[in-house]
């Protein structure tokens, strides 16, 4: 196993932080003020090649490797968890899915432009009564000819309002449970969609979330992925990608509040010398430092399983669920630090925290993965090879 980056990825590194220190940083706490991003950030992310990090050349992507996906969105949460979630709806829960599920003819219709940063992508998975258990979901779509009519409605979709098109689940077969439901790529422009934001969230407030609605929606049959029943598996596939990004952005997460800690460490003093030179504020500082340490290295062994071709759902749960708790942690306690300034906007720690709550729950919640952990070490739960894999790193041409 190897523990160094690549000179290739610390350039990635380099770059990706230049484009938050300029791009994103100046503008966040507007953005997270007004409840949206300024949509020309999607163009200038696209400019430095960011849309298809790990999506092949031959797609339209930066051909690079699964951790190379990780150190951007490490990068991009040190700006900010909410722009960080909609790069990983882009890319690792909508694109990954195409490149490992799709037809030759899919990848050619959504994921090369997509990776280009032409179109936009997201992913349906989550229903008013259906979270957690997946597999409650309602929404229906029936065969009729070469189409299927889609109803239903989706909550807490990310990019609900600027995606060009969803990855979106419903049962074709509802008797079928598990095995009766079909994933879909199902565009914006189609007759009888329509999206709504989400008001009033606690925290990762410059995303766009919101919930989709699906009313006698036609789409053509060859926009279904994968086969009809194999939804399910697509669904937790994605999750496998989705969640290996969301534990990076959690390290990056821990980045900023390590230095924002630091630094209020040095400038703030108390009892006659700077806070940090109190042993239980050290504390909390170590803590941090182990919980970036420990992620870390959660994530990486996670992306270099899946630039082998090794399924890695066990080791990407136990990586997400680990890391976004101690983001959490970590972003509870760089308030703590900053005292009665930590509690209101005039540093960012505040925002932190209430940013930091969201990963906990969103791709499965901490007490799923908790739960899914448990099942491994008794022997209840086992990863096998999938009939499709996302393809080994380096990719063929
Ligand atoms: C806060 C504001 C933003 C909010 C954003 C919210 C948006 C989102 O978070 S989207 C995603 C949220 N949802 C989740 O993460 C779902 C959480 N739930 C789960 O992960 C699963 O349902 C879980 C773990 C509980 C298990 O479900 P369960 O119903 O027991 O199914 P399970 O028995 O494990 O698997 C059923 C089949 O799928 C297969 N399968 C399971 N996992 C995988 C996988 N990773 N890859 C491929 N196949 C899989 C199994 O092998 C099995 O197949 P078979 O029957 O052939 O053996």
């Amino acid at each position: 196993m190897n523990f160094e980056f690549s000179e290739e990825q610390e350039l990635l590194r380099k770059t990706v932080r230049q484009f938050v220190d300029n791009e994103i940083l100046p503008h966040i706490a507007d953005w997270d003020t007004k409840g949206g991003f300024d949509p020309i950030i999607w163009k200038r992310l696209a400019e430095i090649g960011l849309m298809g990090v790990c999506i092949p050349e031959k797609y339209g992507g930066s051909g690079m490797d699964y951790n190379s996906l990780a150190i951007v969105c490490e990068e991009l949460e040190r700006g900010d968890t909410a722009f960080r979630t909609a790069v990983s709806v882009h890319t690792g829960l909508n694109s990954m899915t195409l490149l490992q599920w799709g037809t030759e003819q899919q990848k050619q219709r959504f994921l090369v432009q997509q990776a280009k940063g032409e179109k936009i992508g997201a992913f349906a998975l989550t229903e008013p009564g259906a979270g957690s258990d997946v597999a409650a979901l309602s929404s229906t779509a029936v065969r009729d000819g070469d189409e299927y009519i889609l109803n239903g409605q989706k909550t807490w979709i990310s990019l609900c309002d600027i995606a060009d098109h969803f990855i979106v689940f419903a049962y074709t077969d509802k008797a079928e449970k598990h095995n009766g439901i079909s994933a879909f790529v199902v565009e914006r422009s189609r007759e009888g969609f329509s999206s709504k934001a989400i008001k009033g969230k606690y925290g990762i407030r410059s995303g766009n979330t919101g919930e989709l609605f699906f009313d006698d929606v036609r789409i053509p049959a060859e926009n279904r992925l994968g086969e009809e029943g194999e939804g399910f598996k697509i669904a937790m596939a994605s999750l496998d990608n989705g969640r290996f990004t969301v534990a990076a952005g959690a390290c990056g997460l821990i980045m900023a509040c390590l230095e924002e800690s630091v630094k209020y460490c040095q400038s703030r003093s108390t009892f006659g010398k700077p806070i940090g030179e109190h042993q239980l504020v050290q504390q909390m500082i170590a803590n941090m430092e182990a919980g970036f340490q420990m992620s870390r290295l959660l994530v990486y062994r996670a992306g270099e399983m899946k630039n082998k071709g090794i399924r890695n759902t066990r080791e990407t749960s136990l990586a997400k669920w680990q890391s976004c708790d101690f983001a959490n942690k970590a972003a509870d306690d760089a308030v703590q630090i900053h005292g009665a300034y930590g509690y209101s906007d005039e540093y960012p720690v505040a925002r932190f925290l209430r940013n930091s709550k969201a990963p906990v729950i969103y791709e499965g919640t901490r007490e799923i993965h908790t739960i899914m952990q448990a099942e491994y070490v008794l022997g209840k739960r086992q990863d096998r090879k999938l009939n499709r894999m996302l393809p080994k790193w380096p990719f063929e041409d």
